[in-house]
């Protein structure tokens, strides 16, 4: 693969602001390619892509690269990635045998696998033996999965609309709404994206809305909406029939929620900003069905969000799972006795998601509930991203 010196250095200066000035990744890629409207579709897939898996292997990178120089850097990332390096002055001082035997010389899983120790030392305390593959699952590259949006098109159509652009595609099984990508490349640029006949979902995440088996007609809320992407699946499989309340504690999320939702033709959605617990309150028995998909760590969407790995701290993770036994507390209530509420994070730590469910069950208001069914869901085992859903029934 042939390299070229504008984008390496797009790459490279990428890099710098994301490890010297503590920015994200998916922003400053966004940042790069558009301040470089010139680049190619390819040049812009290899910048994205070389970017993100630099960030991912970072660690490792840095174990085996001769210098701090980022040109060493990516040149050591290219070499590990068993591509060749041109002749370039950046690169005269950097030898590719002495890197694959410093590489060869590594023993340590968590630098092999590129993540901080203390995490290595807490997936191994708290999944045990399945954390060996499990962290290899994590850093493999995601697949782009799609849900296809039932009430404008059906899979097979689309996967046909697709194909007529050139753009292959697979129904994996057990996903009854999901079409992946066989090449990755970027799919909000299709016109079919624009017309709301699909977004962008991790078929974990579709069995999410699938677990809370809403009705045409039901009354539910999404306390925790961000932007929306549960709730537009929801109210797909309602039908666009009933009401469903999307709620969060930052305003610029459920705006975005709105506008995805007039693209995919959804009109029973109304946003509501939580503003303290007077908001909640208010809800009390109100719906069928009550979703909370709680902030987490992330670690179970690691593939994509390789970045998460250099942002968290065993300090973000404790403080997180406070929130976490807040909210289920403070928001159990909203479903009505005889309905259902679903607890779900993108993590995979036990702290996080059956440790969390157990505890509420054990205390004062968990006495109101069962549980019904919950299903851990390991990257390893599920081919998609790591996730956790728990349905809890409250009692009649
Ligand atoms: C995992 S994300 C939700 C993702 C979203 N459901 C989706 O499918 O795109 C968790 C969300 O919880 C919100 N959040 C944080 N604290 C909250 C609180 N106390 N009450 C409700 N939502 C909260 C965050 O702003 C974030 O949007």
């Amino acid at each position: 693969m042939k390299l070229f010196p504008n984008t390496v250095r797009g790459v490279v200066s990428a890099i710098d602001e994301i490890f010297n000035n503590n920015k994200y990744a998916d922003k400053v890629i966004e940042k790069t390619l558009r301040s470089n409207p010139k680049w190619g579709a390819r040049d812009r897939g290899f910048v994205a892509e070389s970017v993100y898996e630099m960030v991912r292997w970072w660690r490792l990178i840095e174990a085996v690269s001769p210098s701090k120089d980022l040109y060493h850097k990516f040149g050591t990332y290219w070499i590990l990635q068993g591509h060749k390096l041109p002749d370039w002055r950046e690169f005269k001082s950097l030898k590719p045998d002495e890197v694959k035997a410093k590489m060869s010389r590594i023993s340590q899983r968590a630098v092999l696998q590129s993540i901080p120790d203390w995490l290595d030392q807490m997936g191994e305390e708290l999944l045990g033996e399945s954390w060996d593959q499990e962290i290899d699952t994590l850093n493999q590259q995601a697949q782009v999965v799609l849900r296809v949006n039932t009430l404008k098109t059906t899979r097979e159509q689309l996967m046909n609309r697709l194909a007529e652009d050139g753009v292959e595609t697979y129904a994996p099984k057990g996903y009854k709404d999901a079409l992946v990508l066989a090449k990755r490349q970027n799919i909000f640029k299709n016109p079919a994206f624009k017309e709301g006949m699909y977004e962008i979902q991790d078929a974990s995440s579709q069995l999410v809305a699938a677990s809370l088996d809403v009705e045409p007609g039901m009354r539910v809320i999404d306390a925790c909406a961000g932007a929306g992407g549960k709730s537009l699946h929801l109210a797909a499989l309602m039908e666009n029939k009933g009401r469903i309340l999307s709620m969060d504690v930052e305003d610029w999320k459920l705006t975005n929620t709105k506008l995805r939702a007039r693209r995919n033709g959804v009109s029973i959605i109304e946003t509501r900003l939580i503003e303290g617990n007077k908001t909640i309150k208010r809800l009390k028995d109100s719906a069928d069905r009550v979703l909370l998909d709680v902030p987490c760590s992330g670690l179970g969407v690691l593939k994509r969000n390789p970045d998460t790995k250099w942002k968290l701290s065993p300090e973000t993770i404790a403080k997180v799972q406070v929130l976490q036994q807040e909210i289920i507390q403070d928001y159990c209530y909203m479903v009505k006795p005889g309905g259902i509420l679903v607890y779900a994070t993108c993590s995979i730590l036990p702290t996080e998601n059956q440790h969390q469910v157990e505890r509420f069950l054990a205390s004062e208001k968990g006495q109101d509930f069962e549980l019904m069914e919950d299903h851990k869901v390991l990257a390893q085992e599920s081919g998609f991203d790591g996730f956790y859903i728990a349905k809890l029934k409250r009692k009649g």
